[in-house]
């Protein structure tokens, strides 16, 4: 992968797709494969020739209708950051889960809600199944045959293959998607495999929903289960870093709440340095180290301890897991 990716508006390799950063041209694309869905469903009020072209955000009620299927944390995150970033009307999300008590924050974003996950299924053009792995086939069983005609399916679950999700939507176009939740502050991490009936139009549109809250990488869909480890499940390394980060401040005199932002920032800033500046993070990381000063100290204590060696085995961890579920599930589809 090209180390400059971070730099340019888009690249195209054979294993993955980079996209731009949110708010440039993603929106564009979201809208535009968005109203191309409204326009084919006979309800687009607009339509984007051209990724460049403005369009006006959908009045409420106009447009594609997003719906998801579980209210949980997953959900919560998606649906706060497609609201958040207008590209379309809260009243056009449609989220259902059996218990109403987690509906109760998306209600509070002016989304409509049901526990009735049918009324969602019947009722929207994109249908995000947003439960837990073990809770998808049951799901996609219930909603698949109640699905709009023209429904594109997409599925959040880890360890869950295309070829079992077609097997239980049968002729469906699918996507797998495996978003972070950072989205919910717009600066999402997902990657995205296309299922085997799914169009240039779906990937436009997935690409574009995504993109609309992070970055969006498709990729092959073996290479699922290792963005699943990089940066499915890699927000949860980075907090436990910075709780760390913060433990050590606090060890030294530094107030908690103190100590957790100085950690915090000092992570979004490293990051933004890596995707702003192309450059490799060891370069970034030299840059730091003054000879003979104090940094270097703290790299001979990191790797004496093995920190990069737990990074690289968490990733490795989630991937393990990842294939293994994935194992399971495609020899109960061949069963
Ligand atoms: N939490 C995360 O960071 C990420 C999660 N995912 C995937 O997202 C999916 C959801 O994960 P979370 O949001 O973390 O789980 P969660 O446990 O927070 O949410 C699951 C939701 O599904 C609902 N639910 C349970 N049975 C249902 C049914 N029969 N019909 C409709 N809704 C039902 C629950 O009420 C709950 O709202 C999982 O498949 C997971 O692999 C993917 C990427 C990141
Ligand atoms: O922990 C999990 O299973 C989900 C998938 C990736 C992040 N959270």
């Amino acid at each position: 992968m090209d180390n400059n990716a971070g730099s340019q508006d888009c690249l195209r390799t054979q294993d993955c797709t980079l996209s731009a950063p949110p708010h440039t041209h993603n929106l564009g694309l979201l809208r535009q494969g968005l109203m191309r869905t409204a326009q084919r469903r006979g309800t687009a009020t607009a339509m984007a020739t051209t990724v460049e072209d403005e369009v006006e955000a959908p009045e409420p009620g106009d447009g594609p209708r997003l719906g998801f299927v579980g209210a949980g944390m997953m959900a919560t995150a998606m649906v706060n950051g497609i609201v958040a970033s207008k590209v379309t009307e809260p009243d056009n999300v449609f989220v259902s889960a059996p218990h109403r008590s987690s509906l109760d924050r998306f209600a509070k974003l002016g989304v409509r809600t049901s526990d009735i996950n049918l009324e969602v299924a019947s009722g929207s053009d994109v249908v995000v199944v947003a439960v837990k792995p073990d809770v998808v086939p049951a799901v996609l069983r219930e909603i698949a045959p109640h699905l709009r005609k023209d429904a594109l399916v997409v599925s959040i679950a880890a360890g869950i293959p295309l070829a079992v999700l077609e097997q239980l939507a049968p002729g469906k176009r699918v996507v797998r998607v495996m978003p972070n939740t950072p989205c919910l502050v717009s600066e999402g991490a997902t990657g995205f495999s296309m299922g085997s009936l799914a169009t240039d139009e779906d990937r436009d549109t997935v690409h574009a929903l995504m993109g609309a809250v992070g970055l969006a990488v498709e990729v092959k869909e073996a290479l699922l289960d290792g963005l699943t480890g990089v940066s499915g499940s890699g927000p949860a390394y980075i907090y436990v870093l910075i709780e760390a980060l913060a433990d050590g401040g606090v060890r030294m005199g530094l107030p908690r709440a103190m100590a957790i932002r100085l950690a915090a920032q000092t992570v979004k800033g490293a990051a933004e340095m890596v995707l702003e500046t192309g450059e490799h993070p060891a370069v970034l990381k030299d840059n730091v180290c003054s000879p003979g000063g104090l940094t270097i100290a703290a790299i001979e204590s990191l790797e004496k301890n093995g920190f990069r060696s737990a990074a690289m085995q968490a990733v490795i961890a989630v991937a393990s897991k990842s294939i293994e579920m994935r194992n399971a599930e495609e020899e109960k589809r061949t069963k």
